[in-house]
């Protein structure tokens, strides 16, 4: 990216003296507000340097919450810039004193993805331990190509930065685990018993995610309200009853597990006991689900889920999937 000029007569946000500054995001987020594309040069050192922090994390991150401090996790967002704008506006912008967790599905379907995933990379490359950035099924080529992200970095920016961010997705974490005591994860849990976390560790993710096995489920799984397991609607990961819920925390001793990849009413659903809970953060989803957006707050050593409600906020005129380029997807 360095060998990019920048022109004179470019306005927007710029990285002096190679540091990505608090300043300089502040500028890139109202630059994105108004619809500017952020230079380049920029965007290319932003994938660079993002890259640099997510590779060498585990497949599975140990969070710690020390006490007294917080964490706020945040489900999909599926590229509604305006409606991360209002969250950072209700809970404070991502610091190190003030960490967030987003659990996956940044983009797709909102036609401002480029601008949330700019934004979620600067702020991880300006606080490394106030974002916090998991792997949602979203996140890969194959549904980018069919959902719009491929096709909006494409008239955005170019081909070459759609195909780093292919590569960037791969390199996501697949799950996080909360002082030890609260799993999150986009999709859910398995189609068999026994699973360790040292096996989710053990997970080779640098790659697309596949159609079967844990790396899939993990991504792709949903929640059902009975016990065992039935085969999942969406043809992929599978529908798991409470019982399997309870067994995976027993044999982990975990105490919760917050996912996502489920759009709720009320932005949030506590399911299977308490034990489960589905957060999803991309209100009115599409324009038109008239859904509400929900992101939790955990305050250490207690770490009890504080939720917070929210409605979507007015938006440029760009409809969802203004950027897809398969007809199908405008049907379904
Ligand atoms: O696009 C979504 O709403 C979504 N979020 N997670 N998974 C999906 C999805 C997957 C396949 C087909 C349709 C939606
Ligand atoms: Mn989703
Ligand atoms: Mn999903």
């Amino acid at each position: 990216f360095r060998t990019i000029d920048v022109e004179e007569a470019y306005s927007g946000a710029r990285i002096e003296g190679d540091k990505i500054t608090l300043e300089f995001v502040k500028t890139m987020m109202e630059d994105f507000k108004n619809q500017k594309k952020l230079h380049k040069r920029y965007a290319f050192q932003i994938l660079h340097e993002v890259k640099e922090l997510l590779a060498p994390l585990p497949t599975l991150v140990n969070v710690n919450v020390p006490n007294d401090t917080h964490i706020t996790i945040c489900g999909d967002i599926h590229g509604q810039y305006f409606d991360l704008m209002n969250i950072f506006d209700l809970n404070g912008l991502p610091s190190d004193e003030n960490p967030y967790l987003f659990n996956g599905d940044f983009v797709d379907r909102g036609s401002f993805s480029a601008e949330v995933i700019f934004t979620l990379f600067a702020f991880k490359c300006l606080y490394n331990s106030g974002m916090h950035l998991s792997r949602g099924n979203h996140e890969s080529k194959s549904m980018n190509k069919m959902y719009g992200f491929h096709g909006e970095v494409k008239s955005k920016y170019n081909e070459s930065m759609a195909e780093i961010f292919s590569e960037l997705f791969c390199c996501l974490p697949l799950a996080h685990v909360l002082n030890k005591r609260i799993f999150v994860v986009h999709g859910g849990l398995f189609s068999r018993d026994g699973v360790k976390l040292s096996d989710i560790r053990s997970i080779d993710r640098f790659r697309e995610p596949p159609d079967e096995g844990l790396m899939c489920e993990l991504l792709w799984s949903d929640p059902h309200p009975g016990l065992g397991r039935i085969p999942s609607k969406r043809g992929a990961g599978v529908a798991f009853g409470s019982d399997v819920t309870q067994k995976f925390l027993e044999e982990n001793n975990l105490e919760l597990v917050v996912r996502s990849h489920e759009v709720k009413e009320e932005g949030y659903e506590e399911e299977h006991g308490g034990k489960l809970i589905t957060v999803f953060s991309a209100p009115n989803y599409c324009d038109q689900m008239n859904n509400k957006g929900a992101f939790i707050k955990f305050v250490a050593p207690k770490l009890k889920p504080q939720f917070t409600k929210f409605v979507s906020v007015p938006h440029p005129n760009v409809r969802p999937m203004a950027y897809a380029n398969n007809i199908f997807s405008w049907l379904s």
